[in-house]
């Protein structure tokens, strides 16, 4: 998949700017605040529907503007076709082939994109939920009936909560309804397993991948993963005994839930561990292993994509050259090109060597403004 051009309307510092991309690898290189970021996060909005920033859509209209717009044209095998979305204060619209889509999950898709940003290092060394989001993003997207699961967990897990809050206490002791907690437990149960199933099966399949570019690009470490899960259970564990292994645990923690009234049990409470030649990575890696790691999952969902759709989706890789040494951006460079068409942003040209790459497409970005080199 290839995005051929690039317009922008009053996104962020660009107030117009029309781009002609290479199907290989579009070098950005600028001074800080020069626009670099904003490109890559106006391809990935263009490809979302969304910002990769925590930035309400507002905040991308150029500051003297009331709309922005960002559109280009999207080459897949099979068809070359317009993509639109325009934002305005009020609200956004997205359009394929010049026609509005009316739900925004009916315009994902179009243009699938991976992007590597600095914070990206959170995945290794942030905290579980920013892993558990990340699972769940990644597979939600790869997986319809994952996300059907999540959904139905998430609103068991709500209806739970709210009633372990609403319990009553007399006289030191819990007054509940135990047949109806016990319904909540197996709405939990069912979908809680279910999750952890397939994360057993996604984080597999993850880790075959990232497992190879991580040795592709470091040539001489072992990746692995590792999936904690809570209920405590293994890989070869089936559903039913996940179920079983859940409801037991639920039980001998009933007490301190009607206590501490939440759940204690369940997937999420999950976390993913990753490992360097069998040491965690968060703990006792250094900062280019740890990038190189963050790295790899993000190159393994290309990978992934490439699997689930027939399609490399494109790469966007904001300033990840700086914190690999020249090894480590050569054998990245190679793992990337002729693959995928890939964008990434850099503030100094003597961070790559320029040779490493065929036939780049350099842009000097100043101030909202792109010089081809
Ligand atoms: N809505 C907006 N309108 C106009 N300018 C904006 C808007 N939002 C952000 N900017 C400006 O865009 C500039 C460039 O930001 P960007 O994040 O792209 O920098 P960058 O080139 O990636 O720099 P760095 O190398 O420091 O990451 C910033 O100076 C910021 O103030």
């Amino acid at each position: 998949m290839f995005l051929n051009n690039l317009r922008l309307v009053n996104f962020r510092n660009y107030k117009e700017l029309n781009v002609a991309f290479s199907h290989s690898i579009n070098v950005l290189i600028g001074n800080n605040a020069q626009g670099k970021t904003n490109l890559l996060e106006a391809i990935y909005f263009l490809s979302m529907g969304r910002s990769h920033r925590d930035s309400n859509d507002r905040d991308l209209i150029n500051w003297s503007a009331k709309s922005a717009v960002i559109s280009g044209e999207i080459e897949s095998r099979t068809a070359r076709y317009p993509l639109e979305v325009r934002i305005e204060k009020g609200g956004k619209r997205v359009l394929v082939n010049h026609l509005t889509e009316n739900r925004l999950s009916d315009y994902i898709g179009n243009l699938n994109s991976v992007l590597f940003a600095p914070e990206d290092l959170e995945l290794v060394k942030g905290s579980p939920g920013v892993r558990r989001k990340f699972i769940d993003s990644e597979f939600a997207q790869m997986s319809s009936n994952y996300l059907f699961n999540l959904l139905q967990y998430r609103n068991a897990l709500k209806d739970r909560n709210a009633y372990l809050k609403n319990i009553k206490w007399v006289a030191n002791s819990p007054k509940f309804d135990e047949t109806y907690l016990s319904v909540l437990d197996d709405q939990l149960i069912k979908f809680g397993s279910a999750i952890i199933l397939q994360r057993f099966s996604l984080i597999q399949t993850l880790e075959a991948y990232a497992r190879e570019v991580h040795l592709a690009i470091s040539k001489i470490e072992e990746l692995k993963l590792c999936y904690i899960t809570f209920p405590t259970v293994n890989e070869q564990s089936s559903q039913e005994e996940i179920s079983e292994i859940f409801k037991k645990q639920l039980l001998k923690n009933r007490n301190r839930e009607l206590f501490l009234k939440s759940t204690s049990v369940g997937p999420h409470h999950d976390d993913l561990k990753f490992l360097i030649n069998g040491k965690e990575v968060g703990s006792f890696a250094s900062q280019g292993q740890q990038r190189t790691t963050a790295l790899s999952i993000r190159l393994a969902e290309i990978e992934m994509m490439k699997f689930e759709t027939g399609e490399y989706p494109i790469l966007l890789l904001d300033d990840v050259l700086s914190e690999l040494d020249g090894k480590r951006q050569t054998q990245l460079l190679d793992f990337i090109q002729d693959k995928v068409q890939t964008f990434l942003t850099t503030a100094s040209l003597s961070d790559i060597d320029k040779g490493l790459i065929k036939d780049p497409k350099i842009y000097h970005v100043k101030d909202g403004v792109l010089i081809n080199d």
